[in-house]
């Protein structure tokens, strides 16, 4: 069962145990062994530099997004991702046309602040995140005022942001000195084409 998370403004869900953990593990097994991972580049205060963690743009051939100046094109759905994100839409009353999987090889991997906000998400974009592997911390932060919460997003676990999430606050699984096994993290999303 998703609970509300007290941020004020915000319109965000958890729910610590989504999957069972064999679900889990076989979804983590099954991504971490199958995808094609990649580096992506992102532009960090003016240059580009490769994102301290291995990534997949995944979803229907239409789903183009366009994030920290580079243009992401969909690899082809897998049916098991396809058949997750028909699952969240059941769940949550959103469609879901595409997913960027993420993976944290350990610690050094990371992801910094920002909010999901670009332009073809639309205004109040729901996003429905899954954490599979080692647990990190995830924190949120008011863009203005100085509301901050951060919690801990375990394997199997799922947290939906929608509303005014994204133009409220920003995110960041912060990198950690602890030694930590690696993580899988999707974000399903509806990317709205442009124009
Ligand atoms: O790995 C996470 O939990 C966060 C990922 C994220 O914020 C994103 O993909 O936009
Ligand atoms: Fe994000």
């Amino acid at each position: 069962m998703l609970q509300p998370l007290d941020l004020p403004g915000a319109d965000v869900g958890f729910d610590a145990e989504w999957l069972s953990a064999a679900e889990a593990d076989a979804l983590f097994d099954s991504l971490h062994g199958g995808l094609s991972w990649e580096t992506h580049r992102i532009r960090l205060f003016g240059r580009e530099v490769d994102s301290p963690r291995r990534s997949v743009w995944i979803g229907d051939t239409e789903a183009v997004y366009r994030y920290s100046g580079t243009r992401f094109v969909p690899r082809p759905w897998t049916p098991e991702l396809r058949a997750l994100a028909s699952r969240l839409g059941t769940v949550t009353g959103a469609r879901f046309n595409s997913v960027l999987a993420n993976l944290y090889r350990d610690g050094r991997d990371g992801m910094g602040w920002h909010s999901d906000d670009e332009p073809e998400l639309g205004p109040r974009p729901v996003i429905a995140s899954l954490s599979l592997g080692a647990p990190r911390r995830f924190v949120f932060k008011a863009r203005t005022g100085d509301a901050r919460r951060a919690l801990t997003l375990p394997h199997g676990s799922l947290l939906l942001m929608a509303g005014d999430t994204q133009r409220l606050y920003r995110h960041a699984l912060p990198k950690t000195a602890r030694t930590v096994a690696p993580r899988i993290n999707l974000t399903f999303r509806c990317v709205l084409p442009r124009g």
